[in-house]
């Protein structure tokens, strides 16, 4: 019979349209040691969390396709499955809107200090009120590192709220929004957002050089990956206030680890990997991914959204 993992926790309504097919595996524990035990013999993998390695990876000599669960493939080894003549998909936008909501939310949740000011009231019974100043948006700056679905829907939202967008992509040549290179937008922006995918050349982009341009009074958010920015430059720079905060929903290593110095700093808001968390996102997600594996194994069609 037909093999197919799912790696994590994916919504039902997925998970049942495989079960119409094939014999369905979950492994909720995305620990390479376990993925590597675990995950042999797969005909198609429904991917949302862990490493996708070659070591992982080829102890399925009858694997046809990767689905991922979402659109970043940092986790997936790309060579290898391109190698090996693997399909692999993407669920396109399923996941854009959640994210891009997401990272408005965060920006007004580090730039009016609404995190802190919660703490302060329910966990210290303090009422602080003149300790909290904001800022408004209207009239500032927002800077989008990466032009595409994510990036365009934040533009959107974000002049909703009165901002002038600015953006660089090195792969987008038109936009609804002033295209410019990476150092004016970085120095320009009083908000500075990711949304670029993590590859080898993305891989520490927002480096120290990059952030001693940013102005002092400037916020950085990152519901991209972590990897994107160089994480121990950032935690400098917060801790010698040259920037003026920081709101991340991704990192270097996730989970994050309990020693990390951005735990302990008081001018950043951190959530745990979580911007796509919707039930709508994570419904369309599951149901698009189940549906290019069913094309492939049960119809022997070509899937819709193709990475290659
Ligand atoms: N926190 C979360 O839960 C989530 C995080 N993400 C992350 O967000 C990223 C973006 O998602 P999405 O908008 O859908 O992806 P898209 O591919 O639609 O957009 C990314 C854009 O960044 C561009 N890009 C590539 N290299 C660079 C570079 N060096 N500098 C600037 N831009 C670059 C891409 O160009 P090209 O297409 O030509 O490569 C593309 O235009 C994902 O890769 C993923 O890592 C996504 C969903 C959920
Ligand atoms: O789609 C992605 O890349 C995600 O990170 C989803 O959580």
């Amino acid at each position: 019979m037909t093999k197919v993992f799912v790696t994590g926790k994916v919504m039902k309504v997925g998970v049942d349209m495989l079960r119409g097919f094939a014999d369905v595996e979950i492994i909720e524990d995305p620990r390479p040691e376990i993925l590597e035990e675990r995950l042999k013999g797969a005909d198609g993998i429904l991917h949302k969390v862990g490493k996708l390695s070659e070591k992982v990876l080829r102890n399925n000599e009858h694997l046809k396709i990767i689905a991922r669960h979402g659109v970043g493939l940092d986790d997936i080894d790309l060579s290898y499955v391109k190698r090996k003549g693997i399909w692999l998909t993407t669920t396109d936008d399923a996941n854009t809107n959640a994210v891009a909501e997401f990272t408005i939310g965060l920006i007004f949740a580090v730039v009016k200090n609404i995190v802190r000011a919660h703490i302060e009231l329910t966990i210290k019974n303090r009422w602080m009120r003149e300790d909290f100043m904001g800022e408004e948006l209207s009239g500032k700056i927002l800077g989008i590192i990466g032009y595409g679905r994510i990036g365009k829907k934040v533009a959107d939202l974000a002049k909703g709220c009165g901002l002038r967008v600015i953006a660089y992509d090195p792969n987008v040549d038109r936009a609804d929004c002033e295209l410019l290179p990476l150092k004016d937008v970085v120095s320009q922006a009083d908000f500075l957002s990711i949304h670029c995918p993590l590859t080898d050349e993305t891989r520490g982009l927002i480096n120290c050089e990059l952030l001693s341009r940013m102005k002092p009074s400037a916020f950085i958010i990152n519901t991209a990956r972590g990897g994107v920015i160089e994480e121990d430059a950032l935690v400098e720079a917060l801790q010698e206030r040259r920037i003026r905060g920081a709101a991340l929903d991704v990192f270097a290593l996730e989970p994050i680890e309990r020693g990390n110095s951005l735990l302990n700093l008081d001018n950043v808001v951190l959530t745990p990997h979580i911007a796509a968390m919707t039930e709508q996102s994570q419904e369309k997600m599951a149901v698009m991914a189940a549906q290019e594996i069913r094309r492939v194994l049960l119809e022997g069609r070509e899937p819709l959204y193709p990475v290659w």
